[in-house]
């Protein structure tokens, strides 16, 4: 079913609530945004910091940022690209989701390529999908990575842990970016942690005292898993203090091997929780 829609506002900045089946999701046109995803069962699943900015050109802290067309510091654009600084349009709905899109335009030209973003979100009661596609429009092959940013609203941290990525090898930002394998059945997040994991194939299961919600990803190549711990937030200025211990970011992304897109192709990833 398709959900329905009403525009609305989160603290001065456009949105659009989404609804089906007794589960609700907000998001804001800046970024194309998902600040809020309450399933049916009324416990919100995203984190979105107190302290979040909501003003043009700043990234919110929370929900789900697309990054696109650089994740991180691997270019020369600002860090995770400029899609979660611009606003997106309101495309309407099809039979399962809501449309928003991102094309390029003078806020892009820092990246001088035509290419169309389409963001969609499909909720059920018990169920987020959100994809990502992009479009090469213009008349010359361009390259791009890109990532949903996922902030999944945890009790304690402490408390946490994701399984699912056991004999995955991973790039440790954390560490210099130095090659490790997960030996270890489940990941804990005891301080910082900023990986890259690769060739993820399992459904992973993040599980947080007595919850358990399953995360699988289609397109995406690899999966970053991040949270600064309470020494890196505390020099987070959009971190309320002790903020950290509320979120886990688990975020399918396309980093490792940039996607090549020729003129006219297409390329999607897709995040599904539930
Ligand atoms: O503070 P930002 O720009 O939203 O980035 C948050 C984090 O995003 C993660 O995806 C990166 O792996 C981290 O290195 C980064 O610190």
């Amino acid at each position: 079913m398709p959900p329905t829609h009403e525009s609305t506002d989160h603290r001065g900045t456009p949105c659009l609530r989404l609804r089906n089946e007794g589960a609700t999701a907000l998001v804001a046109l800046h970024g194309a945004q998902l600040l809020s995803w309450i399933p049916a069962d009324g416990r919100e699943r995203l984190f979105l910091g107190e302290r979040a900015q909501f003003t043009p050109g700043s990234a919110i802290r929370g929900g789900v940022p697309v990054v696109f067309p650089q994740f991180g510091e691997r270019g020369n654009l600002r860090k995770h690209g400029f899609a979660r600084l611009l606003d997106w349009t309101f495309e309407g709905v099809t039979d399962d989701a809501a449309i928003f899109e991102l094309r390029d335009g003078p806020d892009t030209a820092q990246w001088p390529h035509a290419f169309a973003c389409r963001l969609s979100i499909g909720l059920a009661a018990a169920r987020l999908a959100v994809a990502l596609e992009v479009e090469n429009r213009g008349a010359v092959p361009f390259d791009f990575t890109a990532a949903l940013h996922t902030y999944l609203r945890v009790d304690d941290i402490a408390q946490v842990s994701l399984e699912g990525l056991q004999g995955c090898d991973y790039e440790d930002s954390a560490n210099g970016g130095t090659l490790h394998r997960q030996h270890e059945h489940a990941v804990a997040f005891d301080g910082e942690i900023d990986r890259i994991y690769n060739d993820v194939v399992a459904p992973l299961i993040l599980v947080d005292g007595g919850h358990r919600l399953d995360i699988k990803h289609d397109g995406f190549g690899d999966t970053i898993v991040w949270n600064p711990g309470a020494h890196l937030a505390a020099r987070i200025g959009d971190l309320a203090p002790g903020e950290h211990a509320r979120f886990a970011c688990v975020e399918a992304g396309q980093v490792l091997a940039p996607v090549l897109l020729a003129p006219g192709e297409r390329w999607r990833g897709s995040q599904a929780l539930g």
